[in-house]
């Protein structure tokens, strides 16, 4: 099987403007990527923002009312489902429990008539890239989850398909399993030059496994980046508020460095949330909580952003502690800091949170976004479906 490094340059799949309506509502709305050879791509989105909609018109189980996906210039849309050239991995593996793992993996080469020792070999080898090469003879119900998505991957790999579909791969393993999978698909995605669209409402999961990630929102595509991008230059709030956790003030930048509706929060200097810089007066301004301090009132450093409240809650998270501060209109922040430093913080202690103007990200309110049409500023949190 060919290495990473014989990738292919060009798009791999060409998605022009694809739009699928179910009545009125479109469950994908003009969604445009272009996904190169040997790029892993994940389709993140809340539930019901349309990714496993768009990802049966690729495998071609749906048809879209509108646009094109082109294959070396080829139109897909055309061609059937069983030759499109494409592996799928499901959540739910969809292995024949009546035929042992090794019959499992033959199965798609049995379907195009290669037989014989080929075909025994071509099994090894999908056998041997997903961990598992003397499993060959076991029973599918003698295998764990885990071992299950591995024959499940195998199989769809070892007909050497020039895309490779998964629809939520790992959703249903333990979080342990989950982890060591996510890193063993990334290696052998890379590994074998695989084109693979995912598709995860879990952005911890597109985070680490990703080149590039299609964020969807109510059938939009709201950005297509790598995940340094999408978190740290979201394009909009939309993207700011489902991509990590942060603290969000959507409003208009006054002249003295005051965001409008937005606590009394300080931007400082306030230059470095120049609204113009993403277009029109309103915006949204982000920080992110392991970027933000906290001390007693009035001791913040002066040319830090900052914003008054009191400590509502202290949660810890294992090697982290999130503080929670309450502002004086009731909005919610979060402060997070490693667990192993002196807590010198308690419940219900007046606070200023601040953090070096750098931290601040400012981006423009998506359409319809709530910020849009009111003022108030609000936090989010890590969004999952
Ligand atoms: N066969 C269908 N008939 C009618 N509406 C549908 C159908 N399939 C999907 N939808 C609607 O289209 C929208 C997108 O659904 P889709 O399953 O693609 O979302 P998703 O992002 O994959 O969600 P989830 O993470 O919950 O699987 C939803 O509003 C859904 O209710």
């Amino acid at each position: 099987m060919s290495p990473a490094d014989s990738r292919a340059p060009g798009a791999a799949l060409d998605i022009r403007s694809i739009t699928k309506r179910y009545g009125d509502t479109p469950a994908v709305d003009a969604v445009s990527l272009d996904i190169r050879a040997g790029e892993f791509v994940t389709l993140l989105g809340a539930s019901g923002s349309g990714k496993t909609t768009l990802l049966r018109i690729i495998a071609g189980f749906a048809d879209a009312d509108e646009g094109s996906l082109l294959v070396d210039g080829q139109e897909l849309r055309s061609v059937p489902v069983h030759r499109r050239d494409i592996g799928m991995v499901f959540q739910n593996y969809a292995l024949f429990p009546h035929l042992n793992v090794e019959q499992n993996v033959a199965y798609p080469l049995r379907m195009r008539g290669m037989r014989g020792p080929e075909r025994r070999r071509r099994v090894a080898e999908a056998l041997e890239a997903v961990h598992l090469p003397t499993f060959g003879r076991r029973r599918i119900t003698e295998l764990s989850g885990g071992q299950q998505q591995r024959v499940a991957l195998a199989r769809a790999i070892v007909s050497r398909p020039r895309l490779l579909l998964m629809d939520e791969p790992l959703g249903a393993l333990d979080r342990n399993l989950r982890d060591a999978l996510q890193l063993e698909i990334s290696r052998l995605s890379r590994e074998l030059g695989l084109t693979v669209v995912n598709v995860t409402h879990d952005q911890e999961e597109a985070l680490t496994m990703s080149d590039r990630i299609a964020l969807l929102d109510r059938g939009r595509l709201v950005q297509f980046a790598t995940p340094d991008d999408l978190y740290h230059r979201p394009v909009d709030d939309t993207a700011a508020a489902f991509v990590g956790e942060s603290n969000l003030f959507r409003g208009s930048v006054r002249d003295d460095g005051t965001l409008d509706g937005a606590d009394g929060v300080v931007f400082s200097p306030p230059s470095l949330v120049d609204g113009s810089a993403v277009g029109s007066g309103r915006v949204a301004v982000m920080v992110r909580p392991s970027l933000v301090r906290i001390t007693a009132v009035g001791s913040a450093p002066e040319a830090h952003s900052r914003v008054d409240g009191h400590v509502s809650g202290i949660v810890y998270a294992g090697d982290s502690r999130k503080i929670i501060v309450t502002t004086a209109s009731g909005t919610e922040l979060i402060a997070r800091e490693d667990a192993a430093r002196p807590l010198d913080v308690s419940v219900e202690q007046p606070v200023t949170l601040h953090w070096d103007a750098r931290s601040s990200i400012v981006t423009r309110l998506a359409a319809g976004s709530a910020g849009a049409t009111a003022p108030a500023p609000e936090t989010r949190r890590t969004v999952r479906a």
